[in-house]
């Protein structure tokens, strides 16, 4: 049997899978890794656990195959995206731990930024809002926190790199420094209109340029790994959002997915137009095949099953994530809680770090019943506030009818029916849930494969994409006018700006 490997480096967890050449997955490895919170929204990654997790879970998985890395046709790697890695370009030892996405550590310099009058600048190059979720300012902070970094950088012995990068250049043993237009797109530092790195931005944040890779497609030649028992192609890449977009099969303008994980995150096909947010989205590339980038809007949510785990592992009213079902289904219906839960901040398209989590509406009756229903609602809510921004946005680019706004869901929290159920509802549209939930590991084992040839092409492919469940709008309009009216209130009264 062959196989195409695909490798999941996420937020807390890395995983390799191995997919036959009927893109089923076989065989699957997953590993842990340390979250390091050295001081408040600070969050880092060892780099070294990011590579030997990757290392030894495809080890893992080519072990439960039988042990024969050549019946392997070509590896693809998807990422936890915007997290930032800088390493000795001789060693491949970074330099300071990956700072991770959700990293809070460079919102005054943002807030300098904006406030200096670049903001504009930032979004008409790259199309991202100045914050420091993305990877740009975490670089600069290496830049001028770790002792000489800079100074190296310049006489080109550092490298930068999204997680991605830091893999391709470990697995081909520094052979290869590059990433890909997807992952490249959320660093801050890529022009994506020009397809290139932009001098003008590097030049305002100091960053050395010849510290940054090489950006090529989505499916492309990165080079070859012989560390895995074999000489095997590297040929796929695209961050883990994207992927998951390639996963869903969103090749057509107004295709839109929405990936429910720790976070959520949404993303609106627009084809080959990057179309600027007038209500703070962000534009990005969701793909890029044969030199040709496919634009998407994105809506990002920083948590959204992360309010499941703090249900179980805060709170302690539940022991596992499924509960939360009957929980809801059992709920009061009479009573109207809401939980917003900032507990990072507010992602889109709010964008204000500063608030935290609220709960309103609570009376001597609300329990744990009423708590998970207002918690999987929060998800529903936030879902509604990206797509009412997208449909917004989109709107004022899309000719024709474009057809019925249907949500394709994927990732663990799509598991949960009564969530998806209440999604369709607050949204009043259709969510698709398909066969496949691992879209985000089938998105990139495609590009790798059929990089090689050995997979379908994207209409081939497209067309296997299969409905597992489709989930109708049933609410009245009376009903979701009320309850979305109350979360506006409640969402309000959390921002800090
Ligand atoms: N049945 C369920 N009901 C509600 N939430 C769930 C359910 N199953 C999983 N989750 C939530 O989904 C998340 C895990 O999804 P996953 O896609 O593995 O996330 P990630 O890739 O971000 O680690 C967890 O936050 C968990 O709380
Ligand atoms: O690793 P995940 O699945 O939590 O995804 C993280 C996103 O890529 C961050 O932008």
């Amino acid at each position: 049997m062959k196989y195409v490997l695909a490798i999941d480096q996420g937020t807390t967890s890395t995983r390799a899978i191995l997919f036959d050449t009927n893109l089923t997955p076989v065989f699957t490895a997953q590993e842990e890794f340390q979250q390091i919170f050295p001081h408040s929204g600070w969050v880092e990654h060892k780099a070294d656990d990011l590579w030997q997790t990757t290392l030894r879970t495809c080890r893992q998985v080519i072990e439960q195959a039988g042990g024969s890395a050549a019946d392997i046709i070509s590896i693809g790697i998807t990422n936890q995206r915007e997290t930032t890695v800088v390493w000795d370009a001789k060693t491949g030892e970074a330099i300071y731990n990956a700072i991770v996405w959700q990293d809070r550590r460079t919102s005054d310099l943002c807030r300098t930024l904006t406030g200096a009058g670049h903001a504009e600048m930032f979004q008409d190059r790259t199309g991202l809002l100045v914050d420091p979720y993305f990877s740009a300012t975490k670089l600069k902070w290496v830049l001028d926190n770790v002792e000489g970094a800079r100074a190296r950088a310049q006489r080109g012995e550092l490298l930068f790199g999204t997680v991605d990068s830091f893999l391709i250049w470990q697995l081909t043993e520094g052979r290869v420094h590059a990433t890909d237009a997807t992952n490249a797109a959320r660093t801050m530092l890529y022009d994506i209109r020009k397809g290139r790195w932009s001098q003008t931005i590097c030049d305002l944040l100091e960053i050395p340029m010849n510290m940054l890779p090489t950006v090529k497609d989505s499916a492309d030649d990165f080079g070859s790994t012989s560390l895995l028992g074999a000489d095997l192609p590297i040929r796929g890449v695209a961050g883990d959002q994207q992927a998951a977009t390639v996963g869903q099969a969103c090749f057509e303008p107004g295709m839109l997915k929405s990936t429910y994980g720790t976070g959520c995150f949404a993303l609106l096909n627009t084809g080959d137009v990057p179309v600027a947010s007038k209500n703070r989205l962000l534009t990005t590339i969701a793909y890029q095949l044969d030199g040709k980038p496919t634009y998407a809007l994105e809506g990002s949510i920083f948590v959204a099953g992360a309010v499941v785990q703090w249900l179980r592992d805060g709170l302690k009213i539940i022991q596992s994530a499924g509960e939360t079902q009957n929980l809801a289904e059992n709920a009061d219906p009479t009573q109207s809680v809401v939980m917003v839960p900032a507990f990072t901040g507010l992602g889109a398209p709010y964008w204000s770090p500063d608030s935290r989590g609220a709960i309103f509406g609570l009376t001597r009756n609300s329990g744990p019943a009423e708590f998970a229903k207002a918690a999987l609602e929060s998800v529903g809510y936030q879902t509604r506030d990206l797509i009412d921004a997208m449909r917004a946005d989109w709107q004022q680019h899309a000719t024709g009818s474009g057809g019925e706004a249907v949500l394709r869901v994927d990732g663990g929290m799509s598991a949960s029916d009564w969530t998806m159920q209440f999604l369709a509802d607050i949204t009043n549209a259709p969510v698709d849930r398909p066969r496949v939930l691992e879209t985000t590991a089938l998105g990139v084992a495609w590009l790798a494969g059929m990089k090689m040839g050995a997979l379908p092409d994207q209409a081939e492919f497209a067309k296997n994409w299969a409905l597992e469940r489709r989930f109708a709008p049933e609410m009245q309009a009376e009903e979701r006018a009320a309850k979305y009216g109350r979360w506006q209130q409640a969402v309000q009264s959390t921002l800090t700006y």
